[in-house]
């Protein structure tokens, strides 16, 4: 696995003019091989690509360079799906929904190679086309030796050039496909950016690799300790945030997490969370309540910073194994979990605090989920948006005058964050607060009152937080 480290190929260069021949016996390289494996359940059982290689590559004993190849060829591939499909069809006379999708799934591995990665046209060509015969037959893998030597006539640019829409008539277009996002995801963002301005970075950001973000539990450790201990930074905003480098290997084996005085958080979840605890709410300040709270992240953030005061936090959760993981996360800590809708989870009025972290089409957090931004459909969101409102108008409904509900998700969709929150206000007459002041420190918050924390700005997830008064 040694041509990842030979020099860029030159754009223009071909693979080895060869009939694949059945006699030939297969040589299947076993780093792409688990690549197009982990596609193919991300297909069929709409796996998460970063949950299913893994343990394929434990299984298979692949480990270090090569390892961290099958890695970027998965998930690069996963990521830059809609651009590898555009350039396929271009190269064939059959639609790629028409295709045999087995065959897909390896040619996506190859044109992914081919276009984004340094490894030689000859390798990339020839261990895809293995791949083919091996799982479709001779004629099939004759049919994806021609696209890939098609593909290999232009480099990504190239491919760009003559694919993407006009930029100068189709901005939104050109930028979506140069960024391989679905043109709906790359509309989402531009309007909640306002125009087209920042698209291009927003979009950037989008997908590159994130880094990871510790927590620091409130009254365990502080933030200075845990990245002295992490060898991470301080982060910037949340006082209680550490990053750690990109790649700095599996953040679950380090020590302050094992022992559970330090979680895995984006640190713009973190910002959030302090949000719903820091406006005055004038008189006792003791019941908080999380209306959403599976897998139980700001629960924990909550939960350690409620008990610091005497407090106590209440977390509703409709799904039983995510509750189950709620428990986890705060025990030691006052949360009582509810497995229950949040709609109607039966607790008694009067909470000082309520957070609606609610369940969102995740469109803030793509760069963590390699596949899901061609798995999200725009049609997710109508069903989404009504529970999102219906759960904010019972999160009014449980807290006191006086009171504050937070409402977050992790999209910067509008429907799913200024509308539910627009919905709100005239049912309820709640008063939406300006939330940039319990950002302290946090740079271009914008015109509020409302707050969108993005990647290219923050380095955080695209993280949404509205407050309001009951
Ligand atoms: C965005 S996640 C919450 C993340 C969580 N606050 C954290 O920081 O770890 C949304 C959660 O809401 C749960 N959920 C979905 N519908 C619900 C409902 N009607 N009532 C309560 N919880 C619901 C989902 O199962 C999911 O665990």
């Amino acid at each position: 696995m040694n041509d990842r480290r030979r020099p860029s190929r030159p754009p223009k260069s071909r693979p080895p003019k060869r009939k694949p021949d059945p006699a030939r016996p297969v040589d299947i390289d076993p780093v792409r091989m688990a690549a197009v494996e982990t596609l193919r359940a991300v297909r069929e059982r709409d796996a998460y690509a970063n949950l299913a290689l893994p343990p394929l590559l434990k299984q298979r004993a692949i480990t270090g360079r090569d390892a961290a190849l099958a890695t970027e060829l998965t998930y690069g591939t996963c990521r830059a799906q809609g651009l590898l499909d555009e350039v396929i069809a271009a190269c064939s006379s059959r639609p790629v929904a028409e295709m045999e999708p087995a065959m897909v799934d390896a040619l996506r591995v190859g044109v992914y190679q081919l276009l984004r990665t340094r490894i030689p046209a000859h390798a990339a060509v020839a261990s895809t086309v293995d791949i083919v015969r091996f799982e479709n037959g001779t004629k099939l893998s004759g049919f994806a030796n021609a696209v890939l030597r098609k593909v290999t006539e232009k480099d990504e640019q190239g491919w760009l050039d003559e694919l993407a829409p006009d930029a100068a008539t189709d901005p939104i277009g050109n930028l979506a496909l140069r960024h391989a996002h679905p043109r709906w995801i790359a509309q989402a963002f531009a309007d909640s950016l306002g125009g087209e301005q920042e698209l291009a970075d927003a979009l950037a950001a989008d997908d590159a690799r994130p880094a990871v973000h510790l927590t620091a539990r409130p009254g365990e450790i502080s933030a200075d300790e845990l990245a002295a201990i992490t060898g991470g930074d301080p982060a910037p905003y949340s006082p209680y945030g550490v990053r750690l480098e990109a790649g700095a290997g599996d953040p679950g084996d380090l020590e302050p997490v094992r022992e559970g005085f330090a979680t895995v958080q984006d640190e713009g979840s973190q910002l959030v969370a302090l949000a719903a605890t820091r406006p005055e709410v004038g008189g006792s300040d003791a019941r908080w309540l999380d209306l959403c709270a599976g897998p139980g992240g700001k629960a924990a953030l909550l939960g350690a910073l409620a008990s610091l005061d005497g407090g106590a936090l209440d977390a509703v959760e409709q799904t039983a194994h995510r509750a189950d993981l709620v428990r986890r996360a705060t025990e030691g800590l006052p949360v009582a979990v509810h497995v229950a809708d949040g709609r109607e989870p039966g607790l008694e009025p009067g909470y000082d605090r309520v957070l609606v972290d609610a369940p969102c089409t995740g469109l803030g957090a793509l760069r963590r989920r390699p596949e899901a931004r061609w798995r999200r459909k725009p049609s997710d969101i109508g069903e989404l948006s009504k529970l999102q409102r219906e759960l904010l108008l019972s999160a009014i409904r449980l807290t006191r005058p006086g009171g504050i509900v937070a409402y977050v998700v992790c999209s910067p969709h509008l429907a799913e964050t200024e509308g539910v929150v627009a919905d709100a206000v005239r049912r309820t007459g709640a008063e939406e607060i300006d939330a940039r002041p319990w950002f302290p420190d946090v740079p271009d918050l914008g015109e509020g009152p409302s707050v969108q924390l993005w990647p290219h700005r923050h380095g955080t997830d695209a993280m949404f937080c509205a407050l309001l008064r009951a």
